[in-house]
Formats: C-alpha cells, structure tokens, sequence
C-alpha cells in the first residue's frame, strides 16, 4: 500500500504524517518541497494541474490523502479563483487520476458548505448553500470527487485547531497575552475539532476501509461528517480556553472574554450562525466514537502545556 499525502505541512497534514505511516508506505508532500523541520519531500501545488499529474504518475499511489487546501476564508473573498483551483478543480483532477487507475481518495472539507440557517445538526446529505467563495471552493471540491468516481472518503469537518499551525486557540493565546479583554462572537455555532482527532479518526477509518473489497469501498464512498462530539459558540470556545490555558500556566493572566454579536465583528466573508454536524454515518459505518469538544480541549492544552 502506497500512500501521497498532499499537505503535510497544514494542521490536519502535519497530525496524518503519524496517523498514517502504520498503514503502508507513505510518501508526503507539500508545496514547498520541505516538511515542518526543514527534511525535504515531495513539491506538490494544487494550483500547478501539470506538475500534480506528474508527481502523481511518478509516485503511483494506491490511496491520495489531500489534506491541502485553501483556507483563508476571508481572502478567499477577493481570490475566489485561486481557491477554486486549488480546493475545487485540483480535487477533480486527483479524483479521475485515482478513478483511472482503481486508486483511492481521502479528501477533507468544511461546515462552510451550508449557510447556517439549520436548527439541528447538519446530515451529510441535507442542501448545500455556502455563504462565501471559501465555502463555495469547497463544495465544488466535493462534487468533482463525487463526479471523478474514484472510491472515495470526504471528511466534513470543521473549526480545526492544534497546537501548531494557524488556528483559533492560537490567536486566543496570542490575544490573551495582549490584551485584558476579548470580544468574540457568540452567535455562530459549531465544534471545535482537533486536528489530532481528524487524522487519528481518518487512520482509523481507513484500518477498516482498506480492507473492504472494491464492492464495499464503493458502496461506503461519498462523505462522512466528522467533528467533535457537542457544541458551542466561538465565545464559549475562547472562554474555555482562556480558562484552560490559565490553569495551565500557558497564559500568565486570563482576560476578561466578552460576548458579541457577528453584526459586531464585521468580516469580508459571512459565516454560517449554526454549523454542527451530526456524526451517526461516521459511527455507523466504522464503529468510531468522537469525544466531546471539551475533552479535545483538554488533550490540546495538555500538549501545549
Ligand atoms: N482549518 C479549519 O478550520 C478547517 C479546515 N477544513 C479542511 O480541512 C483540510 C485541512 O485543513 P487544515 O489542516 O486546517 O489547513 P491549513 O490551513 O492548516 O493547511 C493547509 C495546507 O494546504 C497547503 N496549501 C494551500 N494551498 C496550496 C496549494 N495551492 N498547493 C499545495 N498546497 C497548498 C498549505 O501549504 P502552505 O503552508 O504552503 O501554505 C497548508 O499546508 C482542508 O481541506 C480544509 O479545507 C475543514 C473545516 C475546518
Ligand atoms: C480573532 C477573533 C475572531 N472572532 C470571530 C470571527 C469568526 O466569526 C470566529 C472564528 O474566527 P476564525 O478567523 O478562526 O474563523 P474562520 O477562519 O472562519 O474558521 C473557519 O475556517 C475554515 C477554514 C473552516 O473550514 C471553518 O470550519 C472554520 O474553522 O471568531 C471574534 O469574534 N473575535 C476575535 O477577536
Ligand atoms: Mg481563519
């Protein structure tokens, strides 16, 4: 089993380089040709569809694990194209290479694919209706799996944090060390999901799923949500860890965490108010239980600390 990790320098890439290396032979890759650390690996930029192919055809893999992508919601609103390529068309095209060759596709994509107007959490098949071209990039990275028909695994996560990279926590620790007072939104919903949890979800998942043959692969294909158990506000999720990394001692005083409103913190891309996602496919079909954002939390803080 040979594995290409695209993205091994993102959140969820860096926690799969682990994840993953038990289940076969993994070569990774990233768009600058090095790894966190400085070792060399493989150059792979989704903006680059020629290069992609290539490095594809000369590495041969059984199973492509994108953890790529564009992230940068906001910018994403004057780049829509940029991150079209990268998180729409440059699926598509991973997609039909696995489909031509009988390889498998691991992809990762986000709650911003619905508009947030739910009132309980989102299934894997309700409507689609991104409210930003981030969001927009992603579901069209969905549907050219989906229409690549390779055999296929779509992780729809969401709010992904670590302790490295950029995310969320990090900026709140950032903050807290500035500042004696936080605004932060309180009325958009969702779980925070460690990028840890995806990549030890996403090894687990495949331990079952590799060993299915073609017929079951195909029959289980399509996409699976994949968060955090529980639910809060960006307000609750900086409160709590502001309040964890206080007792820890990553933060030497705990600001004050105010609660606002989106209309109050006004941002060039909308945002869905309620992103959670319900989990049951996941746990159906591969026995796999999430725990609670809190618990992700405490993990999280632990490693920092
Ligand atoms: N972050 C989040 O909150 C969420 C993320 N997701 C999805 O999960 C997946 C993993 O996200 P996450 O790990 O958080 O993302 P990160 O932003 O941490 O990492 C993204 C990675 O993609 C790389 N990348 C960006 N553009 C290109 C390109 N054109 N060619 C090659 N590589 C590129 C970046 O490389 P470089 O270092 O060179 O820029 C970076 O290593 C993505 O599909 C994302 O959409 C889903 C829900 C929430
Ligand atoms: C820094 C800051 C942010 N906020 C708000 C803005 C926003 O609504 C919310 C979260 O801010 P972020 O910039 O981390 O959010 P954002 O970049 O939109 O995070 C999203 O990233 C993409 C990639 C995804 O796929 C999503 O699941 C989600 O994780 O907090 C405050 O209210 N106060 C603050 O001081
Ligand atoms: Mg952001």
């Amino acid at each position: 089993m040979k594995i290409l990790l695209l993205g091994a320098n993102g959140q969820v890439g860096f926690e799969l380089q682990r994840s993953l290396a038990p289940l076969g032979e993994l070569v990774a890759a990233t768009r600058s040709g090095a790894l966190p650390g400085g070792a060399p690996c493989e150059v792979a930029d989704l903006a680059d569809a020629h290069a992609l192919t290539a490095l594809l055809d000369r590495v041969a893999p059984d199973l492509i694990v994108n953890a790529a992508a564009y992230t940068a919601v906001d910018r994403a609103e004057d780049e829509e194209a940029q991150a079209t390529r990268a998180n729409g068309d440059a699926v598509g095209d991973i997609g039909r290479w696995a489909a031509d060759r009988g390889a498998s596709v691991v992809h990762y994509s986000t709650d911003y694919v619905f508009d947030g107007a739910g009132m309980r959490p989102y299934r894997e098949d309700d409507a689609t209706a991104p409210l930003g071209a981030y969001g927009r990039s992603k579901l069209a990275g969905e549907d050219a799996l989906r229409a690549s028909g390779a055999m296929h695994l779509n992780f729809r996560t969401a709010w992904v944090y670590g302790a490295r990279g950029a995310n969320f926590l990090r900026t709140m620790l950032r903050l807290a060390r500035e500042r004696d007072r936080l605004t932060i939104v309180a009325d958009q919903r969702g779980a925070p999901t460690p990028a840890r949890l995806i990549a030890n979800v996403t090894a687990a998942a495949l331990v079952r799923w590799l060993g299915w043959d073609d017929a079951r692969r195909r029959a289980t294909s399509g996409t699976y949500h994949l968060v955090s158990a529980g639910e809060c506000s960006w307000h609750d999720f900086a409160s709590a860890i502001v309040a964890r990394a206080h007792a820890a001692g990553l933060v030497e005083r705990a600001p004050e965490v105010a609660a606002i409103t989106t209309a109050q913190f006004p941002t060039k891309a909308r945002r869905p108010a309620y992103s959670v996602l319900d989990t049951a496919r996941l746990a159906a079909t591969f026995g796999l239980r999430l725990p609670s954002w809190e618990e992700g939390l405490a993990c999280v803080i632990g490693e920092m600390a």
